[in-house]
């Protein structure tokens, strides 16, 4: 076929998905969270060969070269950043980065502000998304299997020691899970033990609610802003494993208390639990 009715042909398909897409919310929904996964395969394949040339191999080094393609999605979204508190991530040494999870299109708002240095903790099966699993395992990101408390707790405790002896950040999401209800999850306590076996700071980033712009429930997807907040280090020298629950306690509700000051909702004590119970934030890829 000639290029040009290959190019006449993707334009017309482009604008028969954009009528459809402003026609049916779901259809847009679904285009939409199709083109940020397609985004992240073609981001992938541009970063894969790059890490390789460039790094050689999995090392956090290869982060930097993540973070500046991802930086690029939101545009493709009308998604706007208002960051504040980035001075917060300037701690001598690790650190463990603990931030509310929400959806997919976390990793945008997660590369936005990522510091240097810094890998995530992230569920074994998203080693298994093909390419986008192999940019994660190239960019150091450390996978642990949710299935198996015994196995999950032996990485973080393998963590701790290599994060003090290769200076490297560690970022979490003690919610455990994407949670796009309008309120915070319990927070597991992976993170806090990891924090205080290691002896490093707690550093909380908070990102405001999703619900205004990004809703599965009622397949919303629009552009939108997101304020972030990195909140101040939280020291852990001298507290011990007895400390762990109070830890996770208090970056709990510092960070709740947070987000919903910066989703201009009101204060939690002036109200109780999820607005949307049953919200679900994923795709089934990711399961
Ligand atoms: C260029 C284009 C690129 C395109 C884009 C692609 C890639 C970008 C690159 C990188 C970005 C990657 C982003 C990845 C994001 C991934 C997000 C996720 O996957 S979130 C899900 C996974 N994460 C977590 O689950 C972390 C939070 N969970 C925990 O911390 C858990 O505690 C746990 C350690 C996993 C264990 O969980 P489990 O449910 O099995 O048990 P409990 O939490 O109930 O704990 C039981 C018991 O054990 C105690 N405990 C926990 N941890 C420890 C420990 N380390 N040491 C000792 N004891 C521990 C805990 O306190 C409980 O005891 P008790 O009840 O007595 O308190
Ligand atoms: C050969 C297999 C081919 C599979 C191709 C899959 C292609 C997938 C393409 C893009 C996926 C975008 C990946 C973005 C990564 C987002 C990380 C994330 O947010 O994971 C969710 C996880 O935190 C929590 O999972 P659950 O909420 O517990 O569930």
């Amino acid at each position: 076929m000639e290029p040009g009715w290959l190019l006449w042909g993707a334009a017309v398909l482009l604008l028969l998905l954009h009528v459809l897409a402003e026609l049916s919310p779901a259809v847009g929904f679904v285009l939409r969270l199709g083109w940020y996964c397609l985004l992240c395969v073609l981001g992938s394949l541009l970063a894969v060969p790059a890490c390789l040339l460039l790094n050689g191999g999995r090392t956090v080094r290869n982060m930097r070269i993540i973070k500046n393609i991802v930086k690029a999605f939101k545009y493709f979204f009308g998604l706007k950043f208002e960051v504040k508190g980035l001075e917060n991530f300037e701690v001598e040494g690790p650190a463990i980065v603990v931030s509310n999870h929400q959806s997919i299109l976390d990793m945008m708002g997660l590369m936005e502000v990522l510091p240097d240095n810094c890998v995530q903790v992230g569920k074994k099966e998203l080693l298994y998304t093909g390419i986008v699993g192999l940019i994660m395992y190239l960019g150091g990101v450390i996978f642990i299997n949710r299935k198996s408390t015994t196995s999950a707790k032996m990485v973080m405790s393998e963590v701790a020691k290599t994060m003090v002896a290769e200076n490297v950040k560690v970022w979490v999401y003690p919610e455990g899970t994407r949670n796009c209800t309008g309120d915070f999850l319990p927070f597991k306590k992976g993170a806090f033990h990891l924090a205080i076996q290691a002896q490093v700071p707690v550093i909380p980033v908070v990102y405001s609610s999703f619900t205004s712009f990004y809703n599965p429930k009622t397949k919303l997807f629009t552009s939108g802003k997101i304020k972030v907040e990195i909140l101040p280090p939280i020291e852990t020298k001298g507290l011990t494993s007895d400390d762990v629950s109070d830890l996770t306690d208090r970056c709990y509700h510092t960070m709740r208390e947070t987000f919903f000051v910066l989703s201009g909702r009101p204060s939690p004590s002036e109200q109780w639990g999820p607005d949307q119970p049953d919200v679900w934030c994923g795709t089934a890829l990711l399961v």
